[in-house]
């Protein structure tokens, strides 16, 4: 089963996207953990994604969440030092991870550039496939954890993670987790999960805000193959949701979206 079309919800500004988004997710990880006793969320790069994550830092509500038992995972990493500046995780950890309990042994960082892979991104690539695996339950889909939430930022080619159009890693069927060389947003070596690994997940989010997403936004929803447009490929297996303001969905047909 899964939930390919999507939801759209859509907020006034960026700004309260991601004070919207960061309400939904706590609220999401709390009933996670009420019912099962952990949670995992598989975090985004990005302007929209780090602005989601200072702004849970930013909530009195983030203390409902037990930061002990969430694992944190992500979707793409740049494939830099540990400490780059540049780094998902490095910028993570800055904008809330720094600031709350997380247990360091269930943030799960992708292999950084100068780590037990050197400069072999496809090594570093199984590596963190292997840690996926080695996460999953037994029920679990293609050996990756059945993730509540997976966060995903848009590009405004309509790439997610580091999945571009057009390029090898959005045909990719088997892996979980695979090297990208030659993206082309900077910088151009990085570690992606997959699609199939995407879909794995319960519920996937993607986050879209300002006027230079509209054409990717309504290119996306308007049906195109993943090929085209990766985003479009990007969904979960009970629930798909598109967080925008309403600048990214400007550009979108009158039936699928009404401005409030
Ligand atoms: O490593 C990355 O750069 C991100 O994971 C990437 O997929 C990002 O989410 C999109 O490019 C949207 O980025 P913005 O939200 O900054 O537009």
């Amino acid at each position: 089963m899964t939930a390919a079309v999507p939801q759209l919800v859509v907020h006034r500004d960026k700004e309260l996207m991601a004070q919207a988004a960061a309400a939904r997710l706590i609220t999401r990880i709390v009933d996670a953990q009420s019912a099962r006793g952990t949670a995992s969320v598989v975090l985004t790069g990005g302007r929209n994604g780090n602005a989601l994550l200072a702004a849970i830092a930013a909530s009195p509500a983030r203390d409902a969440v037990d930061w002990k038992h969430l694992d944190l995972w992500w979707g793409d990493e740049r494939f830099l030092p540990a400490e780059d500046g540049e780094r998902n995780a490095v910028q993570a950890r800055a904008e809330l991870l720094a600031r709350v309990p997380v247990d360091p042994a269930r943030v799960h960082e992708m292999p950084a550039s100068d780590g037990a892979d050197g400069s072999d991104v496809e090594a570093a690539a199984d590596r963190y496939a292997k840690e996926l695996a080695a996460a999953a339950e037994p029920g679990d889909r293609l050996g990756v954890p059945a993730f509540d939430v997976l966060l995903l930022g848009v590009g405004p080619d309509t790439h997610v993670a580091s999945l571009f159009p057009e390029h090898p890693g959005v045909r990719e069927t088997e892996r979980t987790v695979i090297g990208v060389r030659g993206a082309p947003k900077p910088p151009p070596t990085r570690i992606s999960l997959t699609l199939p690994a995407i879909r794995a997940a319960r519920e996937v989010w993607l986050l879209a805000a300002g006027e230079d997403k509209a054409d990717a936004v309504a290119l996306a929803l308007s049906g195109p193959g993943e090929l085209q447009a990766p985003a479009s490929g990007a969904y979960g297996r009970t629930r798909t949701l598109w967080l925008l303001d309403r600048s990214a969905a400007s550009a979108l047909p009158a039936e699928l979206y009404r401005p409030s």
